[in-house]
């Protein structure tokens, strides 16, 4: 698979990393994250405390100290989001920067006139040439051509891209290599998907997902459960004799609290659009990437999804009895006002097969939907020709009064054994024969389908093809299951009974008549390549339209889940021990046997607290390479991910700072 080389590193300013994290400061920031506005507030009051110590010449050292920690404390967090953001916006600009200065021709009628691609609007047409460069997102509306597309996707292979087909979409940027399209534009200027994304990216833009926000109130519950607690601390104190500096309190407060999950929350987030976008995925929500972590069900059609999709017609045969001319030219005259790619390969077959039929004045055509799965045309002398799916024929025909013929499903068994898409052909109510449509499936699809079942993920393949056809790709591709002669409407109402039964699905699709499904599904992931309908539907669009794209949104997801949990499981583990740091220096003078908590042995009341809020800060940065890159991910099922995570993270997040804080702790009497 293609990938930009990634130069996110590169493009880092520290500068600027910097001075969003002192912007960061404001309160209107701050009160996103509430377990940081009692850090920003705790920053204040020790230092107003500090102030007015010095007034009245008591000694301030110790409160401007703590004051300074918490400062930094807030500035690592801050950093943590704006390192986040930085790598998203590097990211996306490096997609953005193909798409400036272009130049379209926009279409008045048959005229046109030179425009700059940000003038264009959505529901304009524009005329693309060979060589020219695409100027905004859109659908071709007349035409085919090749295009190389690896401005966008980083593969220089070229693509062919169709009007009225299931590949009609094109993207900004993208270059047109043969012949000359018209290509509708389906964004306004600033509402391209990338827009949309570096958005997201954007903090005042981003929107918390469902989950982010429950755990943001879990913290900011504990955030108030323990400012409680070091509240009636004061009270308690003043009981037997002990009162501690209110800085000290603030100290106590800001370890306790969850500042090292609240601090990387939102960069985690971040960085798991980030991975999308890296990976040539524009998720349109934070929930998405989200929610692909948490797929049970994957959906997916059989065309152009599993299979490459160029169904090419290479045989027809004749029910006995029929003679091969009339059920070649039958074929042709079926398919000569039929768009499908699947339409124009019979024609091409029947006229290397020597047809010369015509349409005469007065045909009429039936166009070919999902629905009917039938296409063909009714002639002025009366006869009535189809061609679709055996199921759609054989109910057409009988319902004609005609009969079926046994032999049919001979045929049909015969070409849809190797995989291949049976069309019968019928007359009135006769059948004439079948055209063999062959397709091939995507090359190393089976692996990907192993790998998801590995991580517990279903796959599913919904067709409108006949049962036979679909076995023999679903055994070929290797998933799960299968549903065959689908209609679009059955395909939502598969994923309606599936999230019914309490499970999440995914689904891939490229056609307008998988829109409805990609829209019901948890997780859309539509083609780039895509009819707009699709891409407007799916809550991400893969820019490769690759469908083993998948596997790696479903394990984007998972890191995301795994590394937000991972790391509130050692925030809230590190507590502990900071704990056992302060609560002993606090009340040490007054309740000697309190010593006995010192299990540290820790030099001095004054600087237990320092190592203590230090550590504090410290850890935030310390875990910002985790919080970007993500918890390391090996495909494994949820419960034995969550057992090794809770070993390695609630262990490690207990005992480390023990070690850490003594360390510091040994420094700062050497400094002091
Ligand atoms: N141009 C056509 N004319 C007549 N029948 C067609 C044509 N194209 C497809 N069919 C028939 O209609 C069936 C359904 O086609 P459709 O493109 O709707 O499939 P689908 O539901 O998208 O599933 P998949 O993409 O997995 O094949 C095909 O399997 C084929 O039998
Ligand atoms: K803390
Ligand atoms: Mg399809």
């Amino acid at each position: 698979m293609s990938k930009r080389t990634p130069k996110m590193t590169d493009s880092l300013d520290p500068g600027s990393v910097f001075g969003q994290s002192i912007r960061r400061l404001s309160p209107k920031d701050l009160a996103r994250n509430p377990v940081m506005m009692v850090v920003g507030t705790g920053t204040l009051i020790t230092f107003l405390l500090g102030l007015s110590n010095l007034a009245q010449g008591k000694p301030a050292g110790l409160d401007f100290a703590i004051c300074a920690i918490l400062l930094f404390t807030v500035l690592f967090a801050n950093g943590a989001e704006s390192v986040a953001e930085a790598r998203g916006k590097a990211q996306a600009g490096a997609l953005r920067a193909t798409r400036k200065d272009l130049k379209a021709r926009k279409l008045d009628g048959e005229q046109y006139k030179e425009v700059a691609a940000t003038d264009l609007r959505r529901g304009d047409r524009v005329l693309v040439k060979p060589n020219e460069l695409i100027p905004a997102d859109g659908e071709i509306v007349t035409g085919a051509a090749t295009i190389n597309e690896s401005a966008v996707t980083g593969e220089s292979a070229p693509v062919l891209r169709e009007a009225r087909t299931d590949n009609s979409g094109v993207s900004a940027g993208t270059k047109v290599l043969s012949d000359e399209i018209v290509v509708e534009v389906t964004v306004d200027p600033g509402n391209s998907l990338l827009d949309r994304m570096i958005a997201l990216v954007e903090g005042a833009k981003r929107q918390k997902t469902p989950s982010e926000l429950a755990l943001s109130v879990l913290l900011a519950a504990m955030t108030l459960v323990f400012l409680i607690v070091v509240v009636t601390l004061v009270p308690f104190g003043g009981f037997v004799g002990a009162t501690p500096s209110f800085s000290v309190l603030v100290a106590l407060l800001v370890c306790l609290i969850p500042t090292t999950i609240g601090g990387l929350l939102p960069a985690i987030g971040i960085a798991g659009m980030d991975r999308a976008m890296r990976a040539n995925v524009i998720a349109k929500s934070g929930k998405a990437v989200e929610v692909a972590g948490s797929i049970d069900t994957l959906l997916l059609d059989k065309t152009g999804t599993i299979t490459l999709g160029d169904r090419k017609a290479t045989a027809f045969e004749a029910v006995q009895g029929v003679a091969p001319g009339t059920l070649r030219d039958a074929a042709l005259l079926t398919s000569l006002a039929d768009p499908t790619p699947e339409g124009k390969s019979v024609v091409a077959l029947a006229r290397d097969k020597g047809s010369d039929a015509e349409a005469s004045e007065g045909t009429e055509f039936i166009e070919f939907s999902a629905n009917t799965r039938m296409s063909g045309v009714d002639l002025p002398d009366g006869r009535i020709l189809r061609k679709g799916a055996t199921d759609a024929i054989r109910k057409f025909v009988t319902e004609n009064g005609g009969n079926y013929p046994q032999e049919t499903d001979r045929l049909v068994d015969r070409v849809a054994k190797n995989g291949a898409t049976p069309l019968v052909v019928s007359e009135g109510n006769r059948v004439l024969g079948v055209i063999a449509l062959s397709d091939v499936i995507k090359s190393g699809i089976k692996e990907r389908f192993a790998k998801l079942r590995e991580m517990g993920v279903k796959t599913v393949m919904i067709t409108g093809d006949n049962p036979v056809t679909a076995a023999a790709i679903a055994a070929e591709a290797g998933v799960d299951d299968f549903v065959a002669e689908a209609t679009p409407e059955q395909k939502l109402d598969i994923i309606r009974k599936e999230q019914d039964e309490g499970r999440m699905v995914a689904m891939m699709g490229d056609g307008t008549n998988d829109a409805p499904a990609l829209a019901q599904a948890d997780l859309g992931l539509a083609m780039n390549s895509g009819t707009q309908a699709a891409r407007e539907a799916g809550n991400m669009v893969d820019l490769d339209s690759d469908p083993g794209k998948l596997l790696e949104v479903v394990e984007i997801g998972k890191q995301l889940l795994i590394t937000r949990g991972s790391l509130t499981t050692f925030s809230l583990a590190n507590d502990v021990a900071k704990y056992f740091a302060i609560l002993p220096a606090l009340f040490v003078t007054s309740l000697p046997a309190l010593d006995a908590l010192n299990v540290l042995d820790l030099a001095n009341p004054v600087s237990a607290v320092l190592a203590a809020t230090i550590f504090n800060a410290l850890i935030i940065p310390a875990l910002i390479p985790f919080a970007l890159k993500g918890i390391q991910f090996k495909p494994a099922s949820a419960t034995q991910l969550l057992r090794r995570n809770l070993l390695i993270f609630g262990l490690g997040g207990l005992l480390l700072p023990f070690a850490a804080i003594k360390a510091l702790d040994l420094m700062l009497t050497v400094v002091i």
